[in-house]
């Protein structure tokens, strides 16, 4: 599969902290995603995993600290969001979703050349969708959805990718083909992070894991993550949250 080498940027959490209604999703967290790093974030439900990606996507903004992304504006990064946040009743055919990931390269109003076109279907072809272009997108299944929206990505050619539960109910085969191509990416130097909840990916795929539950409870190499004693912490952490929590002190609670 041909995939020009394009270097990751490095994306740097500054003691981050995110909150609705000030109260904390995401708290005081500090670390780094390496450039050309493949990182997965697991935790608990609720534990904040989400609200972190679309903070690295520029579209939740920072109650307190930074994130440095060297330079590079969020608006270059490829985003899969869960898919229950995607409308799928708008009358767009699967070839439109897909050249919507070329819009940064050819402008709102570019036309598409015969040479765009080309890499949209290419695209497509390697997601194993090739005849799928003029299906509507409400007409997909699920799985058939994900690889269209994997397709985007490939013609975003993003440096940084980003997914929020890529795998979430798809089958066995769609999983295997959609991490194959997680894996060339990380192969050609891109940074991708992905929210996973399936320990035995993370294990198998994941070099890097960052494990969160609203704190980073453990960040670095895999192996070393997923200790009993961090997993455990993250567990313990879940349980001790209320509803009725207090809203966020930060300034207090930074010293
Ligand atoms: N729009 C919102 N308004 C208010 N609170 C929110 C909102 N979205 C998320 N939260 C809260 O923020 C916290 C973190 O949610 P988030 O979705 O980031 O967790 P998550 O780790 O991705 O969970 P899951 O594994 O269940 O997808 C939760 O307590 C959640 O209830």
């Amino acid at each position: 599969m041909s995939c020009p080498d394009l270097k990751g940027a490095p994306i740097h959490l500054e003691n981050l902290t995110i909150t609705y209604q000030r109260h904390p999703a995401v708290h005081h967290v500090t670390g780094s995603f390496e450039a050309g790093s493949l990182t997965a974030i697991i935790g608990p439900n609720g534990a904040g995993k989400s609200t972190l990606i679309k903070a690295l996507t520029g579209n939740m903004a920072a109650s307190e600290g930074r994130i440095d992304r060297a330079g590079m504006s969020a608006s270059r990064y490829g985003y899969l969001p869960q898919a229950a946040e995607v409308d799928r009743s708008f009358p767009l055919s699967v070839f439109d979703t897909v050249a919507m990931g070329d819009w940064h390269r050819l402008g709102v109003f570019g036309g598409m050349k015969r040479q765009d076109v080309a890499r949209a279907l290419d695209a497509l072809d390697k997601v194993g969708l090739g005849g799928f272009e003029q299906r509507r997108i409400s007409e997909l299944s699920s799985g058939q959805f994900q690889r269209v929206l994997f397709a985007r990505l490939l013609l975003q050619d993003a440096p940084v990718i980003l997914l929020d539960e890529p795998f979430n109910a798809i089958d066995e085969r769609t999983t295997r083909d959609l991490l194959t191509l997680i894996r060339h990416w990380h192969d050609h130097g891109r940074t991708v992070i992905a929210v996973l909840h399936d320990m035995s990916q993370v294990r198998q795929c994941f070099p890097q894991t960052l494990l969160m539950a609203r704190e980073a409870i453990a960040w670095g190499p895999t192996e070393e993550v997923l200790q009993p004693h961090h997993l455990k912490r993250a567990n313990m952490m879940e349980e001790s949250w209320r509803q009725d929590a207090h809203a966020c002190e930060l300034h207090e609670e930074q010293a």
